[in-house]
Formats: C-alpha cells, structure tokens, sequence
C-alpha cells in the first residue's frame, strides 16, 4: 500500500485497503474557522429541529478553531460570526480556539503546521478547501463541506472512498530563483484544474527530498486547484525536526511500501524548471514568466496560506532588499508566528523601507474578502492560489499567480517580471 492507503487503512481498523474501496475512517483532528464555524452551527440548527442531539461534540481536544477569513471584521455579519464561533468554543468545551488580537493567530492551514495542530499520519479533515495543506506533514489531509463537518464533530468518522494516487516525481533540486510554486503551476497547467479529481497527487523524488517542509506545504496547498482529494509527501526527518521544534512529541510517521503502486507517475526535471505564473483566469492557464504578457500592474499580493510562509518572506526579502517598489504592494505573514520572526531578523524593515505595506495575518484580499480587494480593471500579481473572474475582489478585476520571487520582482517594476531580469 502507499502511504495514504496505509492512513486509511489504519483509521478504518483494516489491514488492508484499496482505491475505490468505501471505507469508514476515525478522524484525528478536526479544524472549523470563521466562516464554516458558523455554516456548522447552521447544521447543527436544523438536526436540532429534527430530535437529533447536538449538545456534545465527540471529543473536544480534537477539535480546533481559527479566526482568519474575516477578521478584523469589516462588517456587521463577520462581526457576528466572530461571536458565534467564541460561544461555540465555549459552549462545546473547545480549547484550541487561535483568536484574532489574541497571541497566536493566523491562516487555519498555517497554523496547522506553526502550531504543530496536525501530526504525520493523521487523518485530518477542516471544514475548508485548502486543508489540503497539511498533508505535506505526512498526514491524509482534506477538505469537507459544513454536513461532513458537523457529522465528523459528532461523531469523530467520515467515510471516504479510498483515492488512486497519482505520484509526481522531482528529480534534482530545484535553482534558486524556482520555488516549490513554481512547481506546482506547472503540474496544474499539465493536468489541469480537474486533472487531480477526487485522487490523491503525491509528491516525491530527490528534489522533494532536498525540499524545505514549507516548499512541500506549497505543492499540497495547490492539489486543491487540480480538483484533488489530497496531497501527500511521504514524512521524513524534516518532518520530525519542524513539528519537534514547534513542540510536537511522540511524533509517528507513517510511510507506503517501497513496492507501492501509482495509478500514473509524472517526472520532471528540476534543472529545467523555470519561474511559471498562471494567467488570469485559471490556474491552468501558465506560461514561463518570461512569456507573460506585458501588462501594467497595479499591486503585488504577498499573502495568503499559498504564499506567505516563513520561507516565502525571505525570498521576497532577498529581491526587495534595498529597492523600492513601484505598484501598491501588500504583505500579509500568514500567522503571527510568521510576523514575529519577520520582526526579529529584519524583514519588516527590508519590507517598510521598500515602500510596501505589511498587514495583519489574515486571509485578507485571497478570496476578495476585504483589506485590499481589487477594483474594475485593476491588475494584481499574487501569491496566492485561485484567480478565477472576482477572486480578488471586482469580477472585472484580474489576478496572475506566481511565486514570491516573481511577486516581488514584479512589485519593484510594475510588470510581470522574472526574478534573474532585475537589475
Ligand atoms: C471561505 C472558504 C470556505 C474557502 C475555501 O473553502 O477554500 C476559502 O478559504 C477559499 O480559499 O476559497
Ligand atoms: S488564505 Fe486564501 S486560500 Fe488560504 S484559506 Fe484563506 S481564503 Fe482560502
């Protein structure tokens, strides 16, 4: 078995499984935030309604809660939803509950690693998209809309059918001005934004090997866009070290056999990658950057869970150092924890003295939310994941998606540029 049939077979109590097999599956961790929170309750209503007892969650400690799509809240009904997710936590015992002005918070799929919330091995399932994320920790990590939340709260199971794995292969490491985003376009723009549907895309080979825990984070994070059930990389001692220094003990990986078979493998060569952007208005629509169309643009996004860890500060650092930028050019760290260490090695300066603004962590402009959204006709160069008609705000607007490098090279000359071509 592969390493996500090893998870499911070990969450549904079997010695084996195999795709297509209908499985019931013990859930480890749970996660809501500020927008499916509330669309549980709703659930919740309505089995109320129906003589179904929705007074105890299945176990509290497993469950845990992130103030991050609409904070601060810009109006009234985000504002509620703040509310209703603090009774909710209260109300149900939760504990884990990373609220917005409190200490640690930030983007839930960021926190699930900053916080070490989610170990290697786990099934893990958030009433969010992107929860793919997190299964660059080793973990079966998905996505579930709000009845499978509420069921999951519950009852602490799912069902899922087991997913065939598509295995894409990284042979070499990749050069310094290509990032793990870059990568990953690029698998999207091969197989296209339903090319992933309902399977698992797993990521391995040398270059994944050499590849920092935060790159993986990347290429999981963006399985979403190819329709994917999941994304996975096998966990190694990276994995271990990450999730040890932010806390983690007991930490068990679990792996696929050596002899594990793939529905279909995909190779590519490291050294002949190159900075990919998606144009608008899918993420399946690549070019190499430097067949990007010469547009002018009016902001550069450095945000989102996509594109605004730890790492991803850094590389933006390196390009805009001691430049300055010439589009309005947001960067939003995508969890405290991220801002502090910003803070105390000097990005916050590199970034202020470019001339960008630095906002709080949050998912902000992504999903055309608010601190930021674009206007009819305007022009944005993002880090995020998603740029289809009104993605980032007016549905006249456009969003190009590309690495923090390019994001950031983009940012100092206010066209879409490759990182190597500035001067
Ligand atoms: C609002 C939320 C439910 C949504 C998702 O599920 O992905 C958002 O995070 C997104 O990226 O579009
Ligand atoms: S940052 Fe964007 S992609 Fe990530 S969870 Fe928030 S809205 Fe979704």
């Amino acid at each position: 078995m592969n390493i996500v049939e090893k998870i499911l077979a070990r969450a549904s109590g079997k010695s084996q499984v195999a795709p297509d097999d209908v499985i019931f599956a013990n859930v480890d961790k749970v996660m809501v935030h500020d927008v499916s929170g509330p669309g549980v309750l709703k659930v919740f209503d309505k089995l109320k309604k129906q003589g179904i007892a929705v007074d105890k969650l299945w176990d509290p400690t497993k469950v845990w809660v992130a103030e991050d799509h609409f904070v601060p809240s810009a109006e009234k009904v985000s504002a509620e939803n703040i509310v209703k997710l603090t009774n909710f936590t209260k109300n149900y015992g939760i504990e884990k509950h990373f609220k917005y002005g409190m200490g640690q918070y930030g983007i839930c799929h960021t926190l699930s690693h900053e916080e070490a919330m989610v170990m290697p091995g786990d099934v893990y399932v958030g009433g969010d998209s992107h929860t793919n994320t997190t299964g660059a920790l080793g973990a079966f990590a998905c996505g579930l809309g709000h009845t499978d939340v509420a069921y999951v709260l519950l009852n602490g199971r799912i069902w899922f059918k087991v997913p065939e794995t598509y295995y894409f292969k990284l042979n070499g490491k990749l050069p310094d001005h290509v990032m793990a985003k870059d990568l990953i376009l690029k698998i999207i723009g091969e197989i296209g934004t339903d090319g992933g549907a309902y399977r698992t895309m797993q990521f391995g080979g040398s270059g994944i090997d050499e590849m920092s825990v935060e790159s993986r984070l990347t290429l999981c994070n963006m399985t979403t866009e190819a329709g994917a059930k999941n994304g996975i990389v096998e966990p190694d001692q990276k994995v271990v070290d990450y999730l040890s220094s932010r806390g983690a003990t007991n930490i068990n990986l679990i792996n696929g056999d050596t002899d594990a078979e793939y529905a279909k493998t995909f190779e590519y060569e490291a050294s002949e990658m190159e900075p990919i952007i998606a144009k608008p208005f899918s993420p399946e629509n690549i070019c190499v950057v430097g067949e990007a169309p010469s547009v002018e643009l009016d902001k550069s996004y450095i945000g989102s869970c996509t594109g605004a860890k730890y790492e991803d500060l850094e590389a933006a650092a390196k390009i805009l150092k001691g430049r300055k930028v010439k589009i309005r050019t947001e960067i939003l760290p995508a969890a405290i924890s991220i801002y502090q260490r910003a803070m105390e090695n000097g990005l916050l300066k590199i970034f202020l003295d470019a001339g960008v603004t630095v906002g709080p962590p949050t998912c902000g402009a992504c999903c055309g939310a608010h601190m930021g959204v674009l206007a009819k006709d305007e022009i944005c160069i993002s880090t995020t994941n998603r740029n289809f008609p009104g993605r980032m705000g007016h549905v006249e607007s456009q969003t190009y998606l590309a690495s923090p490098l390019v994001a950031a090279a983009s940012a100092v000359t206010g066209k879409i540029t490759d990182p190597r071509d500035l001067k």
